[in-house]
């Protein structure tokens, strides 16, 4: 029964399934381009719930392919609906959408990777950073090789609050592999820990949401997908610059098998790394024998805080790069002293591979 007084919520009218959609486009996912398409409207509907209430919120979906999630979207009444997608046979399937839901729907052809977000929404929307967050969200089911690189960039957004952020605490619901879905939510001393918790939880309250298993995707992929939520905090867990604190949390996790003293050494040259690293630990009451994964965000914000004061002393030290050393010292013949070293950094390189 319809309540009087209050205008009916929109829903789309009947449309042809996605399924039909992918036939009637010719829509073949490719796979060099990952592309794996969620058909079942009912999973759709769970991603997009995790975005919280969209009622008359402005979105902006990432890579909407076919349009399963942007039907969910859709459903949920929004203001306005901004889809941002790479590969042009989606379009006319995105523009019946559009078509569907008159005036809420701006398709753009486009990456993701280098649209400008701070543009995307009326700026009317904008909200002091420790406010609520904005009316707005950002929903999307990318290919693992876009949505990692693409978190990490937005991340560093979040610190300089531009980008996606210009308009305040904007929160997103992202998928990404399962495992780095776990290793964004890793907690303090958990296996997956890695340098990819800390950036993300030193800026964002990270949430694990729910797992989808590969057989839900067409094609299916060889892994499962986690849904993940963020919401920036009102205050980083520590203020310092992206930059500083990606390289301290980057050097930490470089040996993760061994003391986390080793990983901070390679902030210092060769020629004063025992002194310094001795000095930075403890000046930041960090126990050098802690292993990388059981380092706390206080940890690492005492290490941030202590190397910031140690670079403001020292004005070349920032400069300083580990693998540039690393690589100068490669080009000595193999039989020198270094050797053994090297060979040590090769084996711990494969290590780190699959730990972002
Ligand atoms: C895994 S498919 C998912 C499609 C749809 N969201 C779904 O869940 O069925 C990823 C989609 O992202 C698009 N895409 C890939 N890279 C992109 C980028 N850099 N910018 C925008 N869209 C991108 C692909 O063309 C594809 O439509």
């Amino acid at each position: 029964m319809a309540v009087p007084g209050k205008a009916a919520a929109f829903r789309l009218p009947p449309l042809p399934t996605i399924r039909e959609i992918i036939k009637l486009f010719r829509l073949r996912a490719q796979k060099q381009l990952s592309q794996n398409f969620l058909l079942d409207l009912q999973l759709t509907d769970k991603i997009v719930r995790q975005a919280g209430e969209l009622t008359n919120a402005h979105v902006c979906e990432v890579g909407p392919g076919p349009g399963g999630i942007t039907r969910s979207i859709l459903n949920t009444d929004v203001a306005q609906l901004l889809l941002v997608e790479k590969d042009a046979r989606f379009i006319p399937g995105l523009q019946m959408l559009s078509e569907a839901a008159p005036g809420k729907v701006r398709i753009v052809h486009g990456d993701i990777l280098t649209y400008k977000m701070e543009k995307a929404f009326p700026k009317y929307l904008k909200k002091k950073w420790e406010d609520e967050p904005p009316n707005i969200h950002i929903v999307g089911n990318l290919p693992f090789s876009v949505s990692t690189p693409l978190i990490i960039k937005w991340l560093e957004n979040v610190s300089n609050r531009d980008g996606p952020f210009f308009y305040g605490r904007t929160q997103m619901t992202l998928t990404f592999q399962k495992e780095v879905g776990e290793r964004l939510t890793a907690k303090t001393g958990g296996k997956q820990r890695s340098r990819l918790s800390i950036m993300a939880q030193h800026l964002c309250s990270v949430e694990n949401c729910f797992v989808i298993p590969g057989q839900a995707f067409v094609p299916q992929p060889e892994v499962d997908v986690a849904v993940v939520h963020f919401t920036p905090l009102v205050q980083p867990k520590i203020q310092q610059p992206f930059k500083l604190v990606e390289k301290v949390v980057q050097s930490a996790f470089q040996f993760r098998r061994k003391y986390c003293c080793r990983g901070i050494g390679i902030l210092f040259p060769e020629s004063e790394r025992l002194k310094k690293t001795e000095q930075l630990m403890m000046e930041a009451d960090v126990d050098p024998t802690l292993r990388p994964f059981q380092l706390s965000m206080s940890h690492f914000s005492n290490l941030c805080n202590v190397y910031r004061k140690m670079c403001d002393e020292d004005p070349n030290l920032f400069t300083y790069n580990y693998r540039e050393e690393l690589r100068q010292k490669k080009r000595l013949p193999k039989n020198t002293s270094h050797s053994e070293e090297i060979e040590e950094e090769e084996e711990e390189d494969e290590d780190k591979k699959n730990q972002l």
